[in-house]
Order: C-alpha cells, then sequence, then structure tokens
C-alpha cells in the first residue's frame, strides 16, 4: 500500500499505517505552491552556490548525521535555532514549507508534534540537500540512535522521513524503497568497507518506486532500506525532515 492525499486530507492513521509498514509512504500531492517552489529554487541555488561549487551531495544546514564528536555535537545545536530562522526568512513574505509541515504534523497528530531536544539541547529541522548529477543516493536506513549520546534518554519506538521535493530530475531521482528492515548488526554487514549504504548488487529489485513531482511531500519509513535513483543531467533538491515516533499517544518530534 502506498497513500496519495493532499495535506487538507492527511490523517493520523496515515502515518500510523507507515509507522506499522502496512504502507511504503505517503505522498502529499502539491503541498508546497508554485509561488513558493520557485522561490525556493532562487533563493537555495544561491545558498549553495555560495556554499560549495562541487557537483555532489551538498547540504545547506547542519544535519545530526553528520555529528560525530563533542565539538560537532555542540556546534549542530548552537546553529540548530539560527539555521531554522534562516530558512524561514529566506522564505519571506511565504511561508517556510518546513514551517507548514511542522503545523501540519502538530494539526494532524492528535497529542501535537514539537522540535526534537537532546538533553535538553534543539534541534534544527529542515535540511535542503542538493544531489548532483550523477550522485547515487545508495541503498541505506536511517537511525538517530547512530548519532545520539550513548544513554541519552528516551528511544524512539520508530523514525519516519519526510521530504518536500523542490527540484526533480527528467531523468532519474525516483525514490526506492526495500521492503526489508535490517537490524544494526545485519545493517553494518550488508555496508561492508562502505562508509555510507549498501552496494545496489546486494539487494534485489526495490519493492516500491516513485517518481514525485516538483511541490509533493512523501513521508516514509527510513529504517527500510531505500534509495534516490541517480541523474545524469540534473540536481535533485529536497528539503528533509525526521520524525521520531514514541507511541500513538505521545507527541511527534522532528529534526533534521
Ligand atoms: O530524497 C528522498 O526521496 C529520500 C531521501 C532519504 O534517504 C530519506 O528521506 O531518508
Ligand atoms: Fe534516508
Amino acid at each position: 500500500m502506498f497513500t496519495v492525499t493532499t495535506a487538507e486530507q492527511l490523517e493520523a492513521r496515515h502515518i500510523v499505517d507507515v509507522v506499522e509498514k502496512r504502507s511504503y509512504g505517503v505522498q502529499l500531492k502539491g503541498f508546497c505552491p508554485p509561488d513558493t517552489l520557485q522561490l525556493a529554487r532562487d533563493k537555495l541555488a544561491g545558498l549553495k552556490s555560495a556554499f560549495s561549487g562541487q557537483n555532489e551531495f551538498v547540504r545547506v544546514g547542519k544535519a545530526y548525521i553528520e555529528i560525530d564528536d563533542e565539538p560537532s555535537r555542540t556546534e549542530y545545536h548552537a546553529l540548530a535555532l539560527p539555521n531554522i530562522r534562516r530558512i524561514r526568512n529566506l522564505f519571506r513574505p511565504l511561508a517556510s514549507p518546513i514551517d507548514e509541515l511542522r503545523l501540519l504534523l502538530d494539526e494532524v497528530w492528535p497529542s501535537g508534534a514539537h522540535l526534537l531536544q537532546v538533553e535538553g539541547r534543539k534541534c534544527f529541522v529542515g535540511i535542503a540537500r542538493f544531489q548532483g548529477s550523477g550522485v547515487d543516493l545508495t541503498p541505506h536506513t536511517d537511525d538517530l540512535e547512530r548519532n545520539t549520546p550513548p544513554g541519552h534518554g528516551r528511544q524512539l519506538l520508530s523514525q519516519l522521513s519526510t521530504n518536500i521535493y523542490l527540484q526533480i530530475p527528467e531523468d532519474g531521482g525516483e525514490l526506492e524503497i526495500w521492503g526489508i528492515e535490517p537490524d544494526e548488526e545485519e545493517y553494518r554487514r550488508l555496508r561492508g568497507e562502505r562508509a555510507y549504504g549498501i552496494e545496489r548488487h546486494l539487494l534485489p529489485p526495490p519493492d516500491f518506486v516513485v517518481k514525485p513531482e516538483p511541490g509533493d511531500l512523501i513521508l516514509l519509513n527510513p529504517r527500510l532500506i531505500h534509495a534516490v535513483r541517480p541523474s545524469a543531467t540534473s540536481t535533485r533538491i529536497t528539503l528533509g525532515v525526521f520524525i521520531g515516533y514514541y507511541g500513538e499517544n505521545q507527541p511527534l518530534a522532528y529534526w533534521s
């Protein structure tokens, strides 16, 4: 199952279906209206070139997955609120799609949604990702616990991932999902010597493939192996948000 709907029609049960892996995901068509999409592309392209001239996987904002020691942890949390406000300001006078997603989750989820805190420190949310031409986002899983401080307290029951698609190549850029959920040990074994992701030839063909259109939002379960097909010609641009799930009667908590 894969749910295709709109932000207006989204219900908590659609999210629970992804948590419970009854559904490969939820696609919200036209989440980001055309004027916001145009503004996002214009402003983010400027930001990205200021950042790096390279044609690879570039992030604007610091992601939780980049934390690997105490200084990078301190830097991540110190930049969290300034970067949230930087993105909000970038979209003025329009609403930032990240803020709209935060409100939507708060409205739809029975006990609401808020920014994740780890050991009392606020997280960043709303990372922009540029997947340059020829870059393969190889099959992988995502797990907050890989980068949190040991014994930091509340463990997630599940993790979701949401992407808002700003620019999608004509060729490639499909999201692929496998109905395979390796545990951490199995994942490390599949990854072998690689710093990131699993070699495609070690896996069967994906169980579900979707090509989003610009403006769409897709919610998936990143504990299932997933990947993004490369494009030979152009850059794929997304805004990414992870969502922590602690049970049906608990608030959701988001971060990037
Ligand atoms: O960009 C996408 O479609 C998926 C990216 C991804 O790996 C994730 O959302 O966890
Ligand atoms: Fe992922």
